[in-house]
């Protein structure tokens, strides 16, 4: 008993080191790089704890606050909670964080952008100059290029305040893009003694989480401030280079670190039963050779391979191996008809579990616009709401004669029953009576159990104007018939355009894709897991499937041979997208605390086999092939 405890708590000596470097009389950095599940967050929890007792009141009275930044907004709000809402905490992305530094330097800023679109369109009108034919797409779209910037410089000198949402599109005129906010910040921390000055008085200690994702511009300039502050300002890293997915991390991050910062190791892994931990140690046995060990009263755990020839039906083929898993692992929540079915499956991308999910139809058409995809992702499209928040909850009152919810969502939305309306109304009785009209006439769509398409819903709300119409849905609300004026709009808006297609879906596909918005979807993408944890986890695979560039597991399975820009990579010791996908695997794989499913669709089966057998990745009894249902 003894030596188990010994064990499992060997790591535990680090989080006094961490804690060590924050004191605030002898302040130092530290870069803690471990494994998947090795306690990283929950030490930087610990230490925040601890340091809230020492110095809370101390920071409070001076305004100071430790600043701590995360990969996403979900995981700021686990570490808010879990460090009990302290005031001195400051948790945010790094996005939020850069822009709470710059956003009240207006002039400063405007001068930024000043000199960089003066680089940026000398740059462009150099290249014009050498095209030789300035009627094609490349010098076309130059040429635009070149008036916007040159617009958006002149529309500068009216700007008063610059504005971003960190987690919006910012397409106004006065606001910031993403990756402006980053270099902006990055530019006044490395140029700018006053912002550096502020920075290191109002935050002296600055954490930050995935580092190895986070964006490497801003990440150097932390570096340089430490170099420069070093006497009252604490750098702390936490990350691991395995799991770095983002081409926005910086490489290497590990390589030529100060000789002053301090680099404890993590050896356990406490999330993951024992074959899953072996297996990822395997996955990065020749990137780093790192190895993990599992807790003492850790169970062996299983994981299983499946190599499944493209072109079957997915659904039945996952449904399938859940009943298989659960047979195998003897744990019938793996089993997809059980009651108590529980398990995290993880798709490449969101149009994977669109498909899957049964809403492919209305979501694929506006996913391809790069405009909606925030905002498809995270619920927060306004046209989107009108169906989401609205119609959706409207239907189902209506469906579970819900007449109370019924009443309070027609009250909050309609343009009818609005208290100004009724005041000048002359007739209010009448106003209601319209009102049950045009409700029925919606009701009347799904009688029956019928799920009319999104079209229908919305030229029939138009008509009774029930609810206002979203601004970017009017047009096509507005229109008398589809056909004619498909044709008579040549040049239609790409957003138009999608909304066109998705709106040709049925409602159940709303109902569904709300239902993936939720936080119980039982999907997730590869990378939108990191960090994260789940007992039962599928893999899918699917490189045809997920149609991205980044990553290619057919690659790392064998199943496709190296390019030649592959192989020219990997002359020049570049990384190449097999050591991308390498870690993405990792990160997929060690999500999984008890069993774990991989479930790869592939044109070459054997090739698989031999790879992932030859590798020591799964041995023969842990590899199913299925050419059929
Ligand atoms: N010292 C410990 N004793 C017991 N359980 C621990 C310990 N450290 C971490 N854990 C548990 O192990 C799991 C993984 O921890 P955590 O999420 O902090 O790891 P991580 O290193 O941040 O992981 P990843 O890099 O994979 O996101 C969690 O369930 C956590 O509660």
């Amino acid at each position: 008993m003894a030596i188990q405890t010994i064990d499992n708590n060997i790591d535990n000596g680090v989080d006094s080191e961490l804690f060590d470097c924050l004191k605030l009389e002898s302040p130092k950095s530290f870069f803690l790089f471990a494994g998947a599940g090795s306690g990283k967050t929950r030490s930087l929890v610990n230490i925040l704890r601890e340091f809230e007792q020492k110095y809370g009141k101390q920071f409070r009275l001076e305004r100071k606050k430790v600043a701590i930044i995360t990969y996403t907004n979900a995981a700021a709000d686990e570490i808010i909670h879990r460090s009990e809402h302290s005031s001195i905490f400051q948790v945010s992305t790094i996005h939020s964080f850069a822009w709470g530094l710059i956003k009240n330097f207006t002039n400063d800023i405007k001068s930024w952008i000043k000199s960089n679109l003066t680089d940026e369109i000398a740059d462009l009108e150099e290249k014009q100059a050498k095209s030789k034919n300035l009627q094609n797409k490349t010098s076309l779209d130059r040429a635009k290029k070149i008036t916007s910037k040159k617009k958006r410089y002149a529309n500068l000198d009216n700007i008063v305040k610059f504005t971003y949402n960190p987690n919006g599109d910012n397409i106004t005129k006065d606001s910031l893009n993403h990756s402006e906010v980053i270099s902006i910040a990055a530019s006044f921390i490395d140029n700018k003694a006053l912002m550096q000055d502020i920075l290191v008085c109002k935050y002296p200690i600055v954490l930050i989480d995935e580092s190895q994702d986070t964006k490497k511009e801003l990440v150097d300039s932390f570096f340089q401030l430490y170099n420069r502050k070093k006497d009252s300002f604490s750098l702390g890293l936490f990350g691991d280079t395995m799991q770095r997915i983002y081409s926005d991390g910086k490489e290497k991050l590990g390589e030529n670190l100060p000789a002053d910062m301090l680099q404890p190791a993590k050896i356990m892994n406490h999330r993951s039963n024992k074959r899953i931990i072996r297996l990822i140690n395997n996955i990065r046995k020749d990137v780093d050779g790192q190895e993990q060990r599992p807790r003492t009263e850790k169970a062996e755990g299983v994981v299983h391979f499946f190599i499944c020839s493209r072109g079957l039906d997915k659904n039945e083929v996952e449904n399938d191996i859940s009943v298989r898993m659960s047979k195998i692992t003897e744990d019938s929540k793996w089993d997809i008809g059980s009651e108590e079915h529980e398990v995290k499956t993880l798709i490449l991308e969101h149009h994977m579990a669109a498909r899957r999910m049964g809403f492919i139809n209305f979501f694929e058409p506006l996913y391809r616009v790069s405009k909606l995809k925030t905002g498809l992702l995270d619920g927060s499209l306004s046209s989107l709401n009108f169906f989401t928040k609205t119609i959706l909850p409207l239907v189902k009152a209506y469906e579970s004669d819900d007449k109370f919810e019924l009443a309070r969502i027609v009250k909050k939305n309609s343009r009818l029953l609005k208290k100004e309306t009724l005041k000048k109304s002359e007739n209010q009785i009448v106003d209601i009576q319209k009102t049950n009209e045009a409700l029925s006439s919606l009701f009347s769509l799904f009688k029956d159990s019928n799920e009319p398409n999104l079209l229908a819903v919305l030229k029939n709300i138009h008509k009774s104007q029930l609810f206002p119409i979203p601004e970017t849905l009017l047009p096509i609300a507005l229109r008398e018939d589809r056909a004619v004026s498909d044709s008579a709009e040549e040049n239609i808006d790409e957003i138009i355009n999608a909304w066109d297609s998705a709106l040709l879906s049925p409602f159940s596909e709303i109902r569904n894709y709300d239902v993936y918005l939720s936080e119980d979807s039982k999907f997730g993408t590869h990378q939108g897991v990191k960090g994260l944890e789940y007992d039962r986890v599928m893999v899918i695979i699917d490189d045809e499937e997920a149609s991205g560039f980044m990553f290619s597991y057919d690659k790392l399975f064998g199943a496709k041979g190296l390019t030649t820009t592959d192989e020219k990579n990997l002359d020049e010791g570049k990384e190449t997208g097999i050591d991308r996908t390498k870690r993405l695997f990792y990160v997929a794989c060690s999500r999984a605390k008890e069993s774990l499913a991989i479930v790869a669709y592939t044109d070459n089966m054997e090739s698989v086999k031999s790879t992932i057998m030859s590798n020591n990745w799964f041995e023969e009894n842990e590899i199913e092939m299925i050419k059929e249902i």
